[in-house]
């Protein structure tokens, strides 16, 4: 399914809060093109970007590096962190040892975060676990399995439980193996949106650019909202967005580009994944 040329564009909204601060201020209805706004987990916003069925989207970057000669990216926006995250978390009941080539429970609305734990266990801890994948509710995930991965405001409530696991981050993880950032989102454009509709894609680009750096100046609104919406501390939110970073530059390409190969040798990709920018984006 396409969209026509007089129908809104269609613009995928992660419904968790690492999105908050791209998203926060960016309001579709004061925009001059005719847009809307789609919620969805990231595994589906990344099905639905792939169908056509929205046109421009946050997704997992894993599914830019599935969908790379079908997309752009919209250049200097994303969802990274140079180590700790706090929302990408391995729950883990039994010791190390026997989750190596025990059992994994994977939520089922992530991509990225998904095939970086393959990549851990089998690349760095030389383990060779079982995976399954299932729905993000911790329990349910843990009676069947040795270790349970959650991600966004899931991975976020199950860890203010006293659960009694140990718990690692996957950021973390990462950081500490290759010394590098990890990208776990990007804001892709379908090719054939941005060709029939440069004009729109450039409002709204401009539009979450703009909303970006108005919550990277003051992140005080993300915080209460997060709050109010979702619980917690003031102190844990202002931590949280704090940890992560929504840009695209040189480090965080460099991060994401080691975890495509290493996606491409472990075989979770066929192809080898260049990031290629909106090439309209200059004019925007
Ligand atoms: C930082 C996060 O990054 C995310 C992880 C994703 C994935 O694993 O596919 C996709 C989008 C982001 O929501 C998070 O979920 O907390």
């Amino acid at each position: 399914m396409m969209s026509t040329s007089d129908a809104p564009l269609r613009i995928g909204r992660i419904d968790y809060a690492n999105v908050w601060p791209v998203f926060h201020e960016f309001r579709p209805e004061r925009l001059e093109c005719r847009s809307e706004l789609v919620y969805g987990m990231p595994a589906e916003l990344n099905r639905m970007l792939r169908t056509g069925e929205i046109d421009v989207s946050a997704v997992s970057s894993f599914a830019y590096g599935l969908n790379a000669d079908d997309y752009w990216l919209l250049p200097d926006l994303s969802v990274s962190s140079f180590g700790r995250v706090q929302s990408l978390l391995l729950f883990v009941k039994s010791p190390m040892e026997k989750v190596r080539f025990g059992k994994i429970a994977m939520t089922t609305t992530s991509a990225t975060t998904v095939n970086l734990l393959k990549i851990v266990m089998e690349k760095f801890y030389g383990g060779r676990p079982v995976y399954e994948t299932a729905e993000p509710d911790l329990d349910a995930m843990l009676e069947r399995a040795d270790a349970a991965l959650l991600i966004g405001d899931h991975a976020i409530r199950a860890s203010w439980r006293e659960h009694g696991y140990r718990v690692l981050d996957l950021g973390d993880l990462w950081r500490l193996w290759t010394g590098h950032g990890m990208t776990y989102a990007v804001w892709a454009v379908r090719r054939d949106s941005a060709r029939r509709h440069p004009e729109a894609v450039g409002e709204i680009y401009r539009a979450l650019l703009a909303s970006k750096r108005r919550s990277a100046e003051n992140p005080e609104p993300l915080v209460s909202e997060a709050v109010r919406r979702i619980g917690g501390t003031e102190s844990y939110w202002r931590c949280y967005f704090a940890g992560l970073s929504h840009d695209f530059g040189a480090k965080q390409r460099a991060g994401l580009s080691l975890y495509f190969q290493y996606a491409r040798e472990l075989g979770l990709l066929a192809e080898p994944v260049s990031l290629t920018d909106w090439p309209d984006a200059v004019y925007a």
